[in-house]
Parts: structure tokens; sequence; C-alpha cells
């Protein structure tokens, strides 16, 4: 037993020699029991690093470890859901059933599997192939929770279920976590869904995690200020009306504090900011929401990261 889940160490991907890298130079830990919220753009290497967590795909350089194993050794404690739920089309949903409890003997929870299948009024004798998207999503669920995993990996596990069978499956999953202390880890793009149910971020950018830490540290560490600019006038910034965005570490007033967005509209000057020190005493603050957090993070790519330059580091 070990209290991480999943560490890496400078790992990266690179697909093809001559490939570019879809991750390069991550580094973070999460601990076990958590529930953690992988985010980013399109593109950004949220499923090469869950693919990499499941060992089926081999580091290019750096490591990965999950339950305190290399992935393929712990392969049998960790379950996996692919972006595209691959399931065999042929089967029907009680034979796929019926594989996961092959698959798994001594480990199989029949009774979860079921009920996660029969609470999507699914036909166990309906193949897989006539399934719509959202009803082979609970099937991929179905098995992967049936196989009781200690750790669970799951790339838009969401993204194509109606809302009342989101609400459902979340809640299947955080009663899992709750009662069997099983770590999560998954992707999405639903920001505003994750702040109730997730207390991990791993923000993903551009194949670097950009933040990455417990969402409690995470939000404390970031302020939203506002403030009057007083040296920053109309135009200050060039544009017709007064009103821009600004580049990050790029306005004096916030000196010297870590600036991951500022906007200056008129006189009005407002930031996310990391704080470097004490704020001003004439600035107003208060505390971002996650989502407010990681769409400023999106919307600047060159913010400064947060991030543990090693994994023990993350672990005080
Ligand atoms: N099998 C592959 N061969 C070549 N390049 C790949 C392969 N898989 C992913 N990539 C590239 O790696 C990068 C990261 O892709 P990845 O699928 O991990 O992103 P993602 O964050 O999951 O994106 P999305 O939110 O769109 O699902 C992309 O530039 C992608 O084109």
């Amino acid at each position: 037993m070990t209290d991480t889940a999943m560490a890496a160490t400078a790992l990266g991907k690179r697909f093809g020699r001559r490939g570019g890298w879809a991750l390069r130079d991550c580094t973070f830990r999460l601990p076990a029991g958590r529930v953690c919220a992988v985010v980013g753009p399109n593109g950004a290497g949220k499923s090469t690093l869950l693919a990499l967590a499941a060992g089926l795909l081999a580091p290019t350089e750096g490591r990965v470890t999950v339950l305190g194993g290399d992935p393929a050794s712990a392969r049998a404690r960790v379950g996996y859901v692919a972006q595209d739920k691959p399931l065999y089309p042929q089967l029907s949903v009680a034979e796929t059933l019926r594989v996961g409890a092959d698959l798994n003997p001594g480990r199989w929870d029949a009774e979860t599997a079921g009920r996660i299948v029969a609470a999507g009024d699914l036909d166990p004798g309906k193949k897989i192939r006539s399934l719509s998207g959202g009803q082979r999503t609970r099937v991929a669920l179905a098995l992967a929770l049936g196989k009781r995993p200690e750790l669970l990996l799951l790339d838009e596990p969401m993204a194509d279920l109606d809302p009342l069978a989101r609400h459902e499956l979340m809640g299947t999953l955080m009663a899992r976590a709750a009662q069997y202390g099983t770590t999560i880890v998954m992707s999405s793009h639903v920001v505003a869904e994750l702040e109730d149910s997730c207390d991990h971020l791993l923000l993903v950018g551009g194949g670097r995690v950009r933040l990455a830490g417990e969402i409690d540290d995470l939000l404390a560490a970031h302020t939203r200020v506002s403030t009057t600019a007083g040296s920053t006038g109309p135009t200050a910034d060039g544009s017709p009306d007064g009103s821009a965005d600004s580049t990050p570490g790029g306005l004096p007033e916030l000196a010297p504090h870590t600036v991951v967005e500022s906007r200056v509209t008129g006189r009005q000057l407002t930031a996310l900011v990391r704080p470097a020190g004490p704020l001003a005493d004439d600035w107003r603050t208060s505390t971002p929401s996650l989502e407010e957090l990681v769409l400023a993070y999106l919307r600047n790519p060159q913010a400064a990261p947060l991030t543990p330059t090693e994994p023990e580091e993350a672990a005080v």
C-alpha cells in the first residue's frame, strides 16, 4: 500500500521520431484517495498522460508510476476508460459484463457493474454495436468499476452522457471514492462540473503540466484583484477604447506579484495574481472560483506554471 496513487518525473512522450512532443517534462504527484481533474485545451496531452498511466503507451523519457510501481505491474488494480470507450461490438451487454468477470477473477463486483447497467435501462441482450454513445459509456464505466480498481483513469467519461446520467454516474463515482478510497483521475472540458467533485487538479497545456496540486491550495495561492490604475490612462495600452488584456508581468502596478492575467479598462485594472507578499491596502480582492482560475490559465498560455519540481515536494 502506498500513499501515492500516481507520480511522474520529467515524463515525456513523443509520437514517432520526428513527431512533436505530446507531453514533456511533466512532474507531479497525486496522493491516494483523491479525485483529480485533468483539464487543458484540445491536444494538450491529457489522453496521452492517461494512456501512459494505464500502461498503454511507453514514455519516451522520464517515468510514471502508479500505485507504487510501473503501470504494467499495476494493471489489475487500475480501471481505465479511454476516450473512445473501446468495447467488443459483437458482444451483448450481458456478455460484456461476463467477460469483465472472467478477466478479473477474485475481484469482480458483479453487483456494482449490474447496477450501473440497470440504471441506464439497458437491455442485457442488446449488442454493444447497437448502443448509443452514452449507453456505451455506461457499459464501459460498469466494466471499469466492476473491477474494484484502486485507481480509476477516466478520459472524458461524461462527454456523451445526458445531464441526468452525468449526475447519476458522477454520484456513483464519488460514492466509490468516499467508500473505498478509490483514486479517480478524470479528464474533462466541463470545468464548472468539477469544482464540487474534485479535490486535486492537473492543468495540462502544450504538453506541460501548468498547475498541479490540491484545488484548495491552488485557489488559496491566487487572488483576483481590482484597483484604479494611477499611471494607466484610458489609452495607455494603445487601444482605441482603453480596454485591453495585458501580457502577464506587463503592468508595474502588479509587481512583484506573479500575474496570470490582467485587464485594463479605462483606469480600472483587474487581474488574477499569485501574490508574492502583502497586497496593497486599496486593492479590492477576492478568491477566484476554480473555473475562473482554469480559464485564466487557458487564456494565458505564457503565464508562469505552478507545479512541484519534484514529485516528493508536492507531498508536503
Ligand atoms: N497516436 C498518435 N500519433 C501521433 N500524434 C498523436 C497521437 N496521439 C496524440 N497525438 C498528438 O499528441 C498531442 C496530444 O494529444 P492528446 O490526445 O493527448 O490531447 P488531449 O489533451 O487529450 O486532447 P483532446 O482534449 O482534444 O482530447 C496532440 O498534438 C496529438 O496530435
